[in-house]
């Protein structure tokens, strides 16, 4: 029998080259097409539900509906997320290990973690007043690897530095990848498990004392919902969940600059009024214009009809971060960086989704979104107020198909110097 659907169905075997060929615009292209949110397609041999836009966040996060448990694809659990996460987790185990990750993000943490951020970038600016030009992205890979490590208590030799910060680059530039890259990916993710399992084991066995309230104090004293110690292979993804979303923020980093570069009328009006809101304006702009993740996958968890549509249990169904956060029912004008539009903004959890959206404990939102918007503000900071940079000629060009996106020439900076 053949299912009765009112979504719109895009025809053809698959479509899997198209998602690669079209990157962040396959959805929207299509949602324009359609003049749909939502619409059937066919990628990696399975029938899938795409969907985009208010409406469909608010779907999409609702847990009645959808599960996680099989959704990541196996390239993704072996690069990205780790096999163990909390990303592929439903109901009570879920909530269990989220509550715990949250606990992280006090405001007392929080304020540790400015701390950090700031000794280590007074730290790397003298460094870079001794160099002809620095590449941002880069040098902010290996500077926020050490801030994560130490404001998660973790001990880092010289070494380890140079060799770890990296790999945990290669997690999240890997995982759209095939070849020779995806290889290199999931081989720094053996490296940095075998890393964190290490450091779990030694804080178990009181070699080394990680400070209480520390993500890796919390995450290796972490007890199941039976009260025992939480399974090792566990409690490495959790720990590696939170050292590689800190260094991806270099990504973010990176596009803050960007937008630093080519606004300097947004950049006037921080200087003119030095407000924290306008910074937060800003910050939200950068999350909200420039392309991260593209999308995320779920299952349907029972069946259910939803616009005249048949949901099946375990149906495949995508959610568009980008095209929500660039959705013309939702924004005006989505195409220019305006911070000035976060004035008005609803401060809705399912129209500006960036890091995901719906609820933090119930839901799968990300864990690390304050994190993010402190430490993005604190860099844009740095580049307003605290130093002068010349940016010479480069190609500062980004990608809209390839995942995660970022400027190409990584943000070449000049005769970096702290304004006296
Ligand atoms: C670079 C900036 C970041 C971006 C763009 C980002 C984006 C995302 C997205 C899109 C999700 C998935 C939401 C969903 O499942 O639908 C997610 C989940 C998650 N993120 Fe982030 N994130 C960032 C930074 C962080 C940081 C700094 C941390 C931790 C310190 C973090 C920890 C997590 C965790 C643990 C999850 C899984 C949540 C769950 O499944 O319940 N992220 N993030």
């Amino acid at each position: 029998m053949t299912r009765r659907s009112s979504i719109p169905r895009e025809v053809g075997l698959d479509h899997t080259k198209d998602v690669l060929r079209e990157g962040y615009q396959y959805i929207p292209n299509r949602k324009k097409a359609f003049q749909s949110d939502f619409f059937e397609s066919r990628i990696l041999g399975e029938k899938t539900v795409f969907m985009s836009g208010e409406e469909a966040a608010e779907l999409f996060y609702n847990t009645d509906y959808f599960k996680r448990e099989g959704a990541a694809p196996k390239r993704i659990q072996k690069t990205l997320l780790g096999e163990h996460g909390v990303q592929g987790l439903d109901g009570a185990q879920h909530r269990h290990r989220k509550e715990m990750l949250m606990s992280l993000m006090s405001e007392e943490r929080l304020q540790v973690l400015d701390q950090t951020i700031e000794t280590y970038l007074d730290q790397y600016i003298e460094k870079w007043e001794k160099k002809k030009s620095i590449q941002l992205y880069d040098e902010a890979v290996e500077m926020i690897f050490q801030i994560a490590c130490d404001w998660a208590g973790i001990p880092l030799e010289q070494h380890e530095i140079r060799n770890l910060a990296p790999k945990t680059a290669d997690l999240f530039e890997s995982p759209a990848t095939v070849g020779l890259k995806q290889f290199k990916g999931r081989n720094s993710r053996i490296q940095l498990e075998n890393w964190a399992k290490d450091l779990i084991m030694k804080t178990r066995e009181k070699e080394i004392h990680p400070p209480e309230k520390t993500a890796l104090h919390v995450i290796a004293w972490h007890r199941d919902l039976e009260g025992k110690l939480e399974d090792l292979d566990a409690v490495t993804d959790d720990l590696l969940n939170i050292i590689r979303p800190m260094v991806a923020i270099s990504i973010y980093v990176a596009f803050t600059a960007h937008a630093v570069i080519h606004h300097p009328k947004e950049v006037e009006k921080l200087r003119a009024h030095d407000d924290r809101d306008a910074y937060k304006r800003f910050i939200q702009e950068v999350r909200r214009f420039y392309p991260f993740f593209p999308f995320n996958v779920a299952r349907v968890k029972e069946d259910f009809v939803y616009r005249g549509h048949a949901f099946k249990e375990n149906d495949q169904v995508i959610f568009d971060f980008h095209g929500t956060n660039n959705d013309l029912k939702i924004w005006n004008n989505p195409d220019l960086f305006t911070p000035d539009r976060f004035k008005d903004w609803d401060g809705s959890p399912f129209n500006f989704v960036p890091q995901g959206g719906g609820d933090y404990l119930g839901g799968h939102r990300c864990a690390g979104e304050w994190i993010t918007i402190r430490m993005m503000q604190i860099f844009l900071h740095y580049f307003v107020e605290k130093i002068d940079f010349e940016v010479p000629p480069q190609d500062l060009s980004y990608s809209m198909v390839h995942p995660p996106s970022r400027p190409k020439s990584k943000v070449v900076m000049k005769n970096v110097r702290m304004k006296i």
